[in-house]
């Protein structure tokens, strides 16, 4: 589904990816840990198609990501750090918009459907703009997935969110799994790792040093692997 090969990404004369080789399945939920400054929004916006590698080839869906970037896009569900809402717009006319722009069939009743589903059907009319930060990153996430994307690349989703709000975005991530998506997850929350990754992969210093499944919601396993790392001359 996913295939990274010796990617690079050079900015400022600093090496931020240092040949990344990463190869992930169709279905897979990947968490990507690793400390501040490693390079993993890095490697989700080039696979967002926001940012160019410098070198090396990334293939999604068996097709090259130089070459077919708008076909790429449409297969996209990108949660970045910013919301990318409209504030002075409800939660309704932002999914609209978004749905829209991705050519999704019946959007107002889609945009309803996952207003729904993240728990805010209340505020269905409100502009974004009176919303708290959990609330704005609920809205995000339906944003996200308002054209049932085949990949998701969730940059830390889990930030700001209270425990209902937590329990909601991870039956999301867990029914779009069911519908075959494959989940790319950046996150400093070992636990949601745990809790709903197959696998996790470590990143450090711009490279790939661990990378292995989860499995019985070892949250102690992550831990360890991460710590081993952490200790680790690179
Ligand atoms: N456009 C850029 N120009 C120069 N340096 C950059 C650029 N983008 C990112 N960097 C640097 O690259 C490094 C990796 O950044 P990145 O945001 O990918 O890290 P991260 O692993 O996501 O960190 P965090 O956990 O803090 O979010 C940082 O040192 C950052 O300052």
């Amino acid at each position: 589904m996913i295939e990274i090969k010796k990617l690079t990404k050079q900015a400022d004369n600093k090496l931020i990816l240092r040949g990344v080789d990463l190869h992930i399945e169709k279905g897979e939920t990947v968490a990507i840990l690793g400390p501040n400054g490693a390079g993993k929004s890095t490697l989700l916006k080039v696979l967002a198609t926001l940012i160019k590698p410098t070198s090396g080839q990334v293939l999604i869906n068996g097709m090259e990501l130089k070459k077919n970037q708008v076909e790429i896009k449409k297969l996209l569900g990108y949660l970045p750090h910013s919301s990318l809402l409209y504030d002075h717009y409800s939660p309704l006319e932002n999914l609209v918009f978004f749905g829209n722009i991705y050519g999704v069939r019946v959007v107002e009743q889609k945009a309803i459907q996952l207003v729904k589903e993240v728990g805010l059907s209340f505020f269905l009319n409100e502009p974004v703009k009176n919303f708290s930060r959990g609330m704005i990153q609920r809205i995000a996430i339906a944003r996200a997935i308002v054209h049932d994307p085949a990949v998701l690349l969730l940059d830390e989703p889990h930030t700001g969110l209270d425990q209902g709000a937590i329990s909601i975005l991870n039956n999301v991530i867990l029914s779009m799994k069911e519908k075959g998506a494959t989940t790319l997850m950046v996150t400093h929350d070992f636990k949601q790792a745990a809790e709903i990754c197959d696998r996790v992969i470590i990143v450090k210093n711009g490279k790939i040093v661990d990378d292995f499944k989860i499995e019985n919601r070892n949250l102690g396993y992550v831990s360890e692997k991460y710590e081993l790392q952490m200790e680790a001359v690179s």
